[in-house]
C-alpha cells in the first residue's frame, strides 16, 4: 500500500505572545492528556533557545499527570547543566523547577562526558533506546510531542541548512562541533527522529522571525530543515506564531483548536484557505 503523504501543516497565529503561551500551554496539557489515554506516558522533547520562555505558561497548570511525564531534550549544548547555554537549565528556570515531574523522569545528557561529543551523544541516544525500546517496535522512537523552535537560517534542533548532520539516517542522535551560532559544540537528534512523532510543535515569536517563517510556510521548497519536518501519518506538526512573527506569511491560519488526526488537519487547512480567498476577494472588491 502507497505510504500516506504527510498532513500540511496547520499554523495558528495569536493575537500577541501571552496568548500564544497560554494557548501552548494549554495544548501542552490536551498532548498530555491524550498521550496517557492512549499510552499511559507522556513522552516530550524540547528544543534549545526561545521555547523555554514560551512554556512557562505550563506552571500553575491544574489537572496535569506531572508523574506520567518523560522529559528529553531535542538537542543541547556541551556545557554543564547549571550553563546558561544549557538547554536543561532553561527549561528548568522556564518551568521544570516548579513541576513535580519526578527527576528520573527528566533525562538530561551525562554532564561528566561533555569533553567526548561522540560519548555525549552515544550515551544520550541509550537513555532513548532503553526508554523507548520496550514500548516501541518501530525504527525510530516515537515521542508524543516535539517541541521545537526556528532559527534565523530556517534550523531546528541543532539541524543547520547545508550541514551533512541533515542526511544521518542511522543515529537518533549525533553531534556537531561547528554549529554557525552560539555554542559551536552540541548534540542533537537527527532528522528521522523530528519526523516519527505524534506531534511536533514549532513556536516562534518576534518580528525577527517573520522573513524566515514566511520562507518555511510559503515556499517549502526551499527545503530548509524546518520545512522538512513533516511528521509521517499518523503524526501531525503545527506551528505556533505570534502576530509579529506570522507578519509575512500568507499560509492560511487556522482557528485555535484541538486537532486529533490527518483528516481534522487537512479540513483545517482547506477551511482556512477558502476562508482567507474570500476576505482577499472582499477586500479586493471594496467590501468590508
Ligand atoms: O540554536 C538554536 O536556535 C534555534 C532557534 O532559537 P531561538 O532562540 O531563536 O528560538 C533553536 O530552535 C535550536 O533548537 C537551537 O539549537
Amino acid at each position: 500500500m502507497p505510504a500516506q503523504p504527510p498532513a500540511p501543516p496547520v499554523f495558528y497565529s495569536f493575537q500577541n505572545n501571552d496568548i500564544l503561551v497560554d494557548s501552548l500551554a494549554n495544548f501542552v496539557v490536551k498532548a498530555q492528556r491524550d498521550a496517557v489515554e492512549k499510552r499511559g506516558k507522556f513522552t516530550i522533547a524540547l528544543s534549545r533557545g526561545s521555547l523555554a520562555a514560551n512554556l512557562r505558561g505550563l506552571v500553575g497548570q491544574e489537572n496535569v499527570q506531572w508523574d506520567k511525564w518523560e522529559v528529553f531534550f531535542c538537542d543541547e549544548a556541551a556545557v554543564p547543566l547549571s550553563d546558561d547555554d544549557s538547554n536543561y537549565h532553561s527549561n528548568y528556570l522556564s518551568f521544570l523547577s516548579t513541576v513535580p515531574i519526578p527527576p528520573s523522569q527528566v533525562h538530561t545528557i551525562d554532564p561528566s562526558l561533555i569533553g567526548d561529543l561522540e560519548e555525549l551523544a552515544d550515551q544520550y541516544e541509550k537513555q532513548l533506546v532503553n526508554h523507548f525500546a520496550a514500548s516501541n517496535a518501530a525504527r525510530y522512537p516515537t515521542f508524543d510531542l516535539m517541541l521545537l523552535g526556528m532559527g534565523p537560517d530556517g534550523e531546528t534542533a541543532s539541524l543547520f541548512p547545508g550541514h551533512e548532520l541533515l542526511s544521518e539516517r542511522d543515529a537518533w542522535v549525533s553531534y556537531l562541533e561547528d554549529a554557525p551560532r552560539g555554542p559551536k559544540k552540541r548534540i542533537t537528534m537527527t532528522l528521522p527522529v523530528l519526523t516519527h512523532c505524534y506531534r511536533a510543535v514549532f513556536v516562534v515569536s518576534g518580528t525577527e522571525k517573520a522573513d524566515m517563517l514566511h520562507t518555511i510556510l510559503d515556499e517549502p521548497e526551499t527545503g530548509l530543515p524546518c520545512s522538512r519536518v513533516r511528521p509521517a501519518a499518523p503524526g501531525l506538526v503545527f506551528w505556533f506564531a505570534d502576530a509579529e512573527a506570522a507578519s509575512k506569511t500568507k499560509y492560511p491560519p487556522t482557528t485555535f483548536r484541538w486537532i486529533d488526526n490527518q483528516k481534522e488537519a487537512e479540513e483545517a487547512v482547506e477551511a482556512a484557505k477558502r476562508k482567507l480567498a474570500r476576505r482577499l476577494a472582499q477586500e479586493e472588491s471594496g467590501e468590508d
